[in-house]
């Protein structure tokens, strides 16, 4: 059995639809991440898989039970921390998973091995009688996850559950999202980070609505056509401006203080490009042939698609 199932998956909000004809399979025991900017349709999407949402159109099966018809049984059996997870800010790092293993009708014989299971997991042992409102953006973040595990799900919804957290902490949530997924848990993630895309088994991108491509990250960069140069200059605006107009072919990215540059492989682009900056003056700190990250692969994905519509 799939852990998800989706057919034509569609959702519109008057004109506008934000998620249009997804299909998609995600296996048991997979990391999935759905990558997108704001408003692409990842909450939508969650949304629809975890029965708080009737499609517009298509149907969706999570661990065999369809998502619109059987709403109810499938809650029990998915976690799911959404981007607003309701912690009490008033009640104790204690009281707040006794408040989920309440809703979730947790027997108090159960719960106390089960909560201190979760505390040592998340690192939160020593907080445990801290007021939720005083932990830091980590730690709540953390705690919101505990609470979504108080009832052992299969399978995990996370809607962009590090926004906002430092890397370090990050860095520990996904330590935790591992050790999960060891434990054989599906997890199904949103995300706007594509380093955290690259940590999953298979990514999802999704830009207005649309799946516009599906697979693991490695594959995902091996689909990207021609090499990429990157050019480090403290001119970055300008050097864009000038590549562009005077290399049509070419495409052109910014990242930071680096511009990549999407080539068809030739060698004597960097030569053409270091002439170029040297006759407008342009500083240029170095020019170097690099590996595709993901943001390329998507950069390029979604230009694709701009240029299409
Ligand atoms: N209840 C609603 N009514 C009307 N429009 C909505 C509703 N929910 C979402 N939308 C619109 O649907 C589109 C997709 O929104 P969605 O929240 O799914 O995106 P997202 O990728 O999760 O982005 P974000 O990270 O900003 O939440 C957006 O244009 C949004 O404004």
């Amino acid at each position: 059995m799939d852990a998800i199932r989706t057919d034509n998956l569609t959702k519109r909000f008057g004109q506008l639809t934000a998620v249009t004809g997804l299909n998609l399979t995600i296996a048991q025991g997979e990391l999935f991440g759905l990558v997108g900017s704001d408003g692409a349709g990842k909450t939508t999407t969650m949304r629809m898989l975890t029965g708080i949402m009737d499609p517009s159109a298509g149907d969706a099966w999570v661990l065999g039970r369809h998502t619109a018809r059987e709403a109810e049984a499938l809650k029990e059996e998915i976690g799911y921390m959404s981007q607003r997870f309701g912690l009490y800010p008033d009640l104790t790092v204690m009281e707040n998973i006794n408040f989920y293993a309440d809703i979730y009708g947790i027997p108090q014989k159960n719960r106390g091995e089960r909560i201190d299971r979760l505390l040592a997991f998340s690192n939160l042992t020593p907080f445990k009688k801290r007021q939720a409102g005083n932990l830091s953006g980590g730690m709540k973040q953390k705690l919101g996850l505990a609470c979504a595990l108080i009832h052992t799900p299969r399978i995990l919804f996370l809607d962009e559950p590090t926004n906002g957290v430092d890397p370090v902490s990050r860095r520990d949530f996904w330590r935790i999202l591992y050790q999960l997924l060891h434990e054989g848990v599906t997890i199904f993630v949103a995300t706007a980070y594509l380093d955290e895309a690259d940590r999953c088994n298979r990514v999802g991108l999704i830009h207005k609505g649309q799946l516009l491509a599906c697979d693991a990250p490695d594959r995902l960069r091996s689909l990207m056509h021609g090499s990429i140069l990157e050019v480090q200059t403290s001119a970055t605006r300008p050097t864009a401006i000038l590549i562009r107009r005077s290399l049509p072919a070419v495409s052109v990215s910014l990242f930071g203080d680096r511009l990549h540059v999407v080539t068809d492989g030739s060698r004597e682009i960097a030569a053409t490009i270091e002439a170029l900056m040297a006759k407008e003056g342009l500083p240029l700190a170095g020019i170097r042939a690099i590996e595709p990250s993901l943001e390329d692969v998507f950069v390029s994905v979604l230009g694709a698609t701009e240029q299409d519509s």
